[in-house]
């Protein structure tokens, strides 16, 4: 088999994403999510300008050696736009070789290790009475995990409030607005919403909170030790990431599980993370580390230390990596949750797909590859629109901070 063309789409069904389809001379296609959530453009001039011109003329059956061949090969390695690219074409090449092998994906990585991949759903409100709200609304939808954020007092805008009760979209047309925010009024409000959601919801429902890299390691250790007696299922994204070394403070203070990895690229950027046994889950994904190929090397790597998996799935992660990511979890032995945020309808007509959601546990379906796959006519009516994450400043002096 040979790979005749390849080609970027870029659409925007309520927000833009970047899918890779490749062509073979046998006929089969595979796609692949190659979205960077406000920086699109660079992967896919990346892709368009610098990988698809190397893939003319090979083997799509030879996975591995096209993923070393783009990452050594490159010379330059790692970073968001480089392993999201790679991840584009890995993801279209399993993709293809499923289908060659007439089988879902889940099966050729080695088959299912559970009956279904459990998820959790995002509940939002602007206050605790609001999220405790959306969070019993998520158990009567059948999620047995359920993250849950609220606006904070005196605050104007959160991050993971969002703007519609179903959906949630961080990124703004054309340019970034700005946040506000203050670390002691977060402190002081957040035990308070778990308080009273994990009342109102009972003691089996796993709950889960995203602290979106905006601590200190001090002010993380002291919000994991406030919100012990709530049980959480994870604490994810206390302090911003490349700083390593600064998890040692703050697991040596608390019992809450710590979650971390949604904008890691690598083994590299987890290594250490994992080897020690800093966290309990590595949120990397398909489509930010490199493809279903180096996400297993990750996998790999944490299960030696009990650390399980809890994949990044936002929206600005397309269903192609939502399809990828399922089968992905299905199979992984080590894994420990999926996080879905639903797709609005324009982006679902855009991209078919076969996975399906059922009492708080996904599945990808039983199509040959990942299945899922896009609708070219129809992602053609809707046109990239420039869009950015917001930018994030401390209340009291305009410093720019974390976002
Ligand atoms: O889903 C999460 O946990 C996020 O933190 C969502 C991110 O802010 C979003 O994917 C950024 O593009
Ligand atoms: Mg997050």
């Amino acid at each position: 088999m040979k790979i005749t063309a390849a080609k970027v789409i870029v659409c925007a069904p309520s927000r833009n994403f970047v899918t890779l389809k490749i062509e073979t001379d046998e006929g089969l296609t595979g796609i692949g999510d190659a979205t960077l959530n406000g920086r699109e453009l660079a992967v896919a001039s990346y892709l368009t300008d610098h990988v698809i011109p190397c893939l003319i003329g090979r083997d799509p059956q030879q996975i591995e050696d096209i993923w070393q061949y783009l990452y050594k090969g490159a010379y330059w390695r790692r970073g968001p736009v480089t392993m999201s690219a790679i991840a584009g074409v890995d993801t279209a090449l399993w993709d293809i070789k499923a289908k060659a092998a007439n089988m879902p994906l889940y099966q050729l990585l080695g088959g299912k290790s559970r009956t279904g991949v459990m998820v959790y759903g995002h509940a939002n409100g602007k206050d605790i009475s609001q999220t405790v709200e959306e969070v019993l609304r998520y158990k009567e939808m059948g999620y047995k995990a359920i993250r849950a954020q609220s606006g904070v007092p005196g605050l104007e805008k959160v991050y993971g409030v969002g703007r519609g009760s179903m959906f949630y979209e961080p990124a703004d047309a054309d340019l970034p607005s700005e946040h506000d925010w203050s670390t002691e009024k977060y402190l002081r409000h957040t035990p308070e919403l778990f308080d009273q959601v994990r009342v109102a919801v009972g003691p089996d429902i796993h709950l889960l909170h995203d602290a979106h890299h905006r601590l200190t390691p001090i002010e993380a250790a002291r919000l994991g030790k406030d919100l012990e007696p709530y049980r959480l299922f994870w604490l994810e994204d206390t302090t911003p990431a490349e700083n390593q070394e600064s998890f040692r403070l703050i697991r040596q203070h608390t019992t809450t599980p710590l979650a971390v990895g949604e904008i890691f690229n690598t083994i590299w950027d987890c290594k250490d993370l994992i080897q020690n046994q800093l966290i309990d889950y590595i949120r990397t994904t398909v489509v930010h580390a490199g493809g279903i190929t180096h996400l297993r090397r990750i996998a790999d790597l944490a299960a030696l230390y009990q650390v399980r998996t809890g994949s990044h799935g936002a929206t600005d992660l397309s269903p192609v990596c939502m399809g990828a990511a399922l089968n992905f979890d299905l199979w992984v032995p080590n894994f420990g949750i999926q996080e879905y945020m639903r797709h609005t309808d324009e982006t679902d007509a855009v991209f078919p797909h076969a996975y399906s959601f059922k009492d708080g546990f996904m599945h990808p379906g039983e199509a040959p590859g990942h299945g899922v796959t896009i609708d070219e006519t129809l992602a053609a009516k809707y046109p990239y629109k420039r869009a950015y994450l917001p930018v994030n400043r401390l209340q009291h002096d305009g410093t720019l901070t974390n976002w």
